[in-house]
């Protein structure tokens, strides 16, 4: 594993390394902060999803979460959204490829080689972190957030995996990604035709479907009135509606004239990093 970049931030540091994935089968990329607190004790960590386009970069630069992050003492570790590569099969559109890694396991030729970010995100990644930072993070109080893919992979992985994760953060998630067409189009190409397979992979099927939704990690979703994808993408209200059904916890903040960038994001991102440290115990 190499560090490629690193700039001091509000006492900590934020850096990019590089290494090896055998889960991606070719080099990574991602991006981890480490607050002021990290030099003395094991902080939480919160893993950082990001959406269609994105690599382990956008969020560092445009959220403006090292601030807070520094304050509560926790650690933001933020992957790229796709394997990536000369030998990485790829499409010449924004939203299949890479960069438009969807958080799952494909199973479909080519894809299927390289294409397995759930897989690096639940197992890789973290034993990675405790591998090579076991004294600065404490991989017992994790959570998880995203942006709109990113979004939704965090609500699949952290509902998947309720154990694990503390609580779920999302801003503009692709909630009910098999109806809608960013959903439809990734999931027939990366899982192929068996809408069984996709369900492993939404996050309202998933819920609706959940033994013991009080169980599931408690979900604040942010959602801006003024997103150009809300109406056609992103569907709060199935995962609301599934919620209700399941007794799960889940909040959806709508902000009236707000979009779907990172200028909504960095507005609202402190509110989110406060709210996943109350439930890790910070
Ligand atoms: N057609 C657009 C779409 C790309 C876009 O809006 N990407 C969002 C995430 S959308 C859902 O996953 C994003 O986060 N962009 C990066 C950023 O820094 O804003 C396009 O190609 O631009």
């Amino acid at each position: 594993m190499k560090v490629i970049d690193e700039h001091r931030s509000f006492g900590g540091w934020q850096r990019r390394y590089t290494h090896h994935s055998k889960t991606c089968g070719c080099d990574m990329t991602f991006a981890l902060y480490l607050p002021p607190a990290a030099e003395h004790d094991r902080v939480p960590v919160v893993y950082w999803l990001s959406g269609l386009t994105c690599t382990d970069e956008n969020f560092v630069n445009k959220a403006g979460a090292q601030r807070v992050a520094a304050e509560l003492g926790i650690a933001i570790v933020a992957p790229d959204t796709s394997p990536r590569g000369e030998d990485v099969a790829d499409e010449d559109v924004y939203d299949l490829g890479q960069g438009a890694g969807f958080y799952v396991n494909a199973t479909q030729s080519p894809w299927s080689t390289h294409y397995r970010m759930y897989d690096y995100v639940v197992t890789e990644l973290p034993d990675l972190l405790a591998d090579r930072f076991g004294e600065q993070v404490d991989l017992s109080r994790e959570a998880i957030a995203g942006h709109s893919m990113g979004g939704h992979g965090a609500l699949v992985i952290g509902l998947r995996n309720p154990d694990r994760f503390a609580a779920i953060s999302a801003f503009s998630a692709i909630c009910n990604p098999v109806a809608v067409p960013w959903g439809e189009k990734a999931f027939s190409t990366y899982l192929g035709d068996d809408r069984k397979a996709w369900a492993e992979y939404d996050a309202s099927d998933l819920m609706a479907h959940a033994d013991h939704g009080a169980a599931l990690p408690p979900v604040l979703l942010e959602q801006g009135l003024a997103d150009g994808f809300l109406e056609e993408q992103l569907k709060p209200e199935a995962l609301e509606q599934a919620a209700e059904k399941a007794g799960a916890s889940v909040e959806v903040r709508r902000r009236e004239g707000y979009d779907h960038s990172y200028f909504f994001i960095a507005t609202f991102i402190d509110e989110h990093l406060r709210f996943l440290a109350r439930y890790m115990g910070v």
